[in-house]
């Protein structure tokens, strides 16, 4: 059977790329979309594809690139790669823009949102800590905390202002609901 596509979405620092990552070391049936990133691949962090502009433009003319979106002052793309994940019958979670949720649902035939929230005093804490973005990027990533969801987008809503354990506990019990 063909997996679904879950979109992971929610502001920068909520915990998007730490959840994944730990659902897909719990659970199998879940991979991870690598996005391909205009960012040095020596940043950090999750696991990217790290490429520059015109590298990336080149990628996105071939017709890499299943999604593609513009944010933080950086372009993202989800490769067509994710297609065969699909067909492969993985479930894949993908950190992706609220603004590519229009997008994203016309072009995966089983298509979800998980949207992580936390506090704002939360995340100032985590993208401080994780720092891998200069005092000036951390404010503007704030800014864009409180983005709204698309019209027309449902969303499965979880808080990871506590422990990362928790939430992906509650990930995967709404993914793989335990027939009683
Ligand atoms: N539930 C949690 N509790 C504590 N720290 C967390 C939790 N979730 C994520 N973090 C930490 O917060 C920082 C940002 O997480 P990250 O996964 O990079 O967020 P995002 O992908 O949403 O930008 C990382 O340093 C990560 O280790
Ligand atoms: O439009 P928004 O919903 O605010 O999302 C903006 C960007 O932030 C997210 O990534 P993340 O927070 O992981 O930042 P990063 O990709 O730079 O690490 C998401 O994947 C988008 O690329």
């Amino acid at each position: 059977m063909t997996g679904r596509f879950i979109a992971v979405v929610g502001p920068s620092g909520v915990g998007k790329d730490s959840v994944m990552e730990a659902m897909a070391n719990r659970d199998p049936r879940i991979g991870l979309a690598k996005r391909v990133i205009t960012r040095p691949s020596t940043a950090g962090g999750e696991r990217f594809n790290g490429v520059t502009e015109a590298e990336f433009q080149t990628r996105k003319a071939a017709g890499q690139f299943a999604l593609s979106w513009a944010a933080h002052g950086l372009h993202y793309a989800i490769p067509v790669s994710v297609k065969a994940q699909l067909q492969n019958g993985q479930d894949v979670l993908a950190n992706l823009s609220r603004a590519a949720l229009i997008d994203s649902k016309a072009c995966f035939a089983q298509f979800d949102v998980f949207n992580l929230t936390a506090d704002r005093a939360v995340l100032a804490h985590r993208l401080e800590a994780r720092g891998r973005e200069t005092a000036e990027q951390i404010a503007r990533r704030l800014d864009r905390a409180s983005a709204q969801l698309p019209d027309g987008i449902e969303a499965f809503d979880i808080d990871n202002s506590d422990a990362l354990e928790q939430t992906v506990q509650i990930a995967l019990n709404h993914l793989y609901p335990v027939k009683a």
